[in-house]
């Protein structure tokens, strides 16, 4: 890959009159941060993300440079794949992409945190008539017909036929790459979410390549530099407070000092629950960050111990 031409060092984005500029939720700063955010379907979840975690970005009319309220931080919207190959030029310090991406270009990135957005799941799938009574390619082959395999992923594409031990060829496409087989190609390694592109295509899953999601990412020299590696180590701690609180909800509720054992038994919690006393010896207030998933069967089970007054609530961010 030709690496970039040299650019200006990140200049400090926050003047007066940007968003965020000397706000408190900007992060402190002595390093200059290069930021790509994902153009595309990958956009939208992580600007509400970055939101969320009280970060604004301002697309504004700078098309493709929006203001980011982060000190000290120039920010460029490229498309997951140029996120990967500029982190790996060390063109810009830190990205989010999907890991896909980062595979498929066998780009040595530092991972910061996994999302868990957008998740895939890359796979080889075929015609339903290309295949055996099992669902598996004949293994006679096609009457000695080199196999064409088309994909976006070709790195992953050709590692795949080699583990599969086939006699193929992969064809790249730009997309839309369920349209290709039967006419201009046998099978497809592609992504696929819900799976009704493919169903809608006539075509099955015949292996599993890899699972991705949406990935932050930093260059091998941003994670080794110390003033941005502290900034970016911060910019994880907001991110996964904004995740942690979504996965959970904030249980309130009041017990009888007879019950509070059993109650605090069965509540599950970050660390320890935050017990008060209720005014005249009337029992105890409890109160813990629980796992959202858990809630429908444990809120049935508290009351059965003895909780009352149970209060359920939204938090926007837990940091541990
Ligand atoms: N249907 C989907 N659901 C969730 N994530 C997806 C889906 N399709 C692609 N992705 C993810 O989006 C990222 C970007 O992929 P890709 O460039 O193909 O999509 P895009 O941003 O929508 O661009 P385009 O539509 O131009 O192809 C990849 O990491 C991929 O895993
Ligand atoms: O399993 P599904 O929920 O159907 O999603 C999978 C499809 O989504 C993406 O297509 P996109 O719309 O980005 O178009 P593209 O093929 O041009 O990339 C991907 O390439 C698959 O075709």
């Amino acid at each position: 890959m030709t690496p970039p031409t040299a650019r200006p060092q990140a200049t400090a984005d926050a003047r007066p009159g940007d968003p965020g500029a000397g706000s408190p939720s900007s992060i402190p700063s002595s390093a200059a941060l290069r930021l790509a955010l994902p153009k595309g379907r990958l956009q939208a979840g992580i600007l509400e993300l970055l939101d969320e975690a009280g970060i604004r970005v301002d697309l504004g009319d700078r098309a493709y440079r929006p203001s980011v309220s982060l000190e000290n931080t120039e920010a460029k919207l490229l498309k997951p794949q140029n996120v990967v190959e500029m982190l790996d030029a060390g063109a810009r310090d830190v990205g989010f992409a999907g890991a896909d991406w980062a595979i498929e270009k066998r780009a040595p990135l530092v991972e910061l945190l996994d999302t868990g957005l957008n998740p895939v799941r890359i796979v080889a799938a075929a015609p339903m008539e290309l295949l055996d009574a099992d669902g598996k390619l004949p293994e006679r082959g096609l009457g000695g017909r080199r196999l064409v395999v088309a994909s976006e992923y070709v790195e992953l594409a050709e590692r795949w036929v080699e583990r599969s031990s086939l006699d193929a060829t992969v064809l790249r496409t730009y997309g839309a790459t369920e349209v290709f087989p039967p006419e201009d190609a046998d099978l497809i390694v592609d992504n696929t979410s819900t799976g009704s592109t493919l169903r809608a295509n006539g075509l099955v899953i015949i292996d599993e390549v890899l699972r991705s999601s949406t990935r932050l990412f930093a260059s091998q020299d941003a994670a080794a530099d110390p003033a941005k590696r502290a900034r970016l180590d911060q910019l994880v701690m907001l991110l996964v407070s904004v995740l942690d609180a979504r996965s959970r909800v904030m249980l309130e509720l009041n017990v009888g000092a007879g019950d509070l054992d059993a109650v605090l038994d069965v509540l599950p919690c970050m660390r320890q629950p935050t017990i008060s006393t209720l005014r005249g010896e009337a029992g105890f207030a409890v109160r813990a960050a629980v796992p959202r998933k858990d809630i429908a069967a444990l809120v049935p089970r508290l009351k059965e111990l003895g909780g009352a007054d149970i209060c359920i609530s939204n938090v926007s961010q837990l940091v541990s």
